[in-house]
């Protein structure tokens, strides 16, 4: 990994996890979520990670019209990278999950390296310390909950983008997924440079203590050495804490509403931007430069 180059910040808007009775701020509608994803850009962000919901009740969808009533806005306004979920929310199959990124052929599209117990943010390991109504049904119901991504999913959604330039953020919640980035690597089905995406303290994946950062770091650069570009994914509370640690080793960074709602302890973020702000301004105050869109296509190998 090159030293001294830009800090790509990817903003993830809204996702499939938190929910609006989680938050006002939430982007729900296709506009809300257009208007977000252009703030989060003014303010930064070289990349945007976007889900869609139903504008009526806040519920996660992959359906493809959905994406179409923000993506026109958000080009128009913006020359942001846009990154898809192939993720969705992890009841859906992986059929519907393809659809957005299979039918709008975007730049990037997120892709989920291994099967997983997908709880709720980090916030809810202390299982004594509920302060909002919200969190005990939502840990009663994530209990049951397997995000499915098997060999063959992973292999099929790469497959089904292949010919349209789609490259991937690739989601490591684990090292073992590293290992998994490896072997689709070998196969040919990745190529190089890659783009992983570490993410830390969602229950049922890896912690949040700095020691895990190491760790996933070492892994990545023995299994790739200068073929990836990093970046961090702090869940909850854990976002800048974790985002300032990676930043400084040299990783990039992902903020965003989807990852978590809070902008300080105990303070829920009112915009995206906010949060995308407040890793500029770490990033510019350890002297570092924040990635303009063009430099994370250079960076990233996009085909722009
Ligand atoms: C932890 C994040 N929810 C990872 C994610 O954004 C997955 C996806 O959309 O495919
Ligand atoms: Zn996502």
């Amino acid at each position: 990994m090159a030293k001294n180059r830009p800090v790509i910040i990817t903003c993830a808007v809204t996702g499939a996890i938190h929910t609006p009775s989680m938050s006002p701020y939430l982007p729900v509608t296709p506009d809300e979520i257009a208007q977000a994803a252009i703030g989060a850009a003014e303010a930064g962000a070289a990349i945007v990670h976007l889900h869609a919901r139903d504008p009526q009740n806040g519920q996660p969808t992959q359906d493809p019209e959905l994406f179409r009533q923000f993506l026109p806005t958000i080009k128009n306004a913006s020359d942001v990278v846009i990154n898809l979920t192939t993720g969705g929310a992890p009841n859906m199959g992986v059929e519907e999950r393809l659809q957005p990124a299979l039918q709008l052929k975007p730049e990037l599209a997120s892709l989920n390296m291994g099967s997983m117990n997908f709880g709720l943010y980090e916030m809810l390991n202390r299982f004594h310390e509920f302060k909002y109504d919200w969190e005990r049904p939502y840990l009663e119901e994530s209990d049951d909950r397997i995000f499915r991504n098997t060999f063959r999913d992973i292999a099929y959604i790469l497959n089904s983008c292949s010919t349209n330039g789609t490259r991937f953020e690739i989601e490591c919640y684990d090292i073992g997924h590293l290992y998994s980035a490896a072997h689709f690597l070998d196969r040919g089905l990745l190529k190089a440079p890659i783009f992983i995406q570490s993410v830390f303290g969602l229950r049922g994946g890896i912690g949040t203590h700095p020691e895990d950062l190491m760790q996933m770091r070492r892994t990545a650069d023995r299994l790739f050495g200068d073929q990836y570009q990093w970046s961090i994914l702090g869940a909850g509370r854990s976002q800048m804490p974790l985002a300032t640690m990676g930043v400084a080793m040299g990783s990039n960074a992902r903020v965003g509403l989807e990852d978590s709602i809070w902008d300080g302890p105990g303070t829920l973020a009112k915009s995206n931007a906010d949060q995308v702000r407040r890793i500029r301004t770490v990033i510019e105050a350890l002297g570092l430069t924040v990635a303009t869109p063009t430099q994370a296509r250079e960076m990233l190998g996009l085909k722009g």
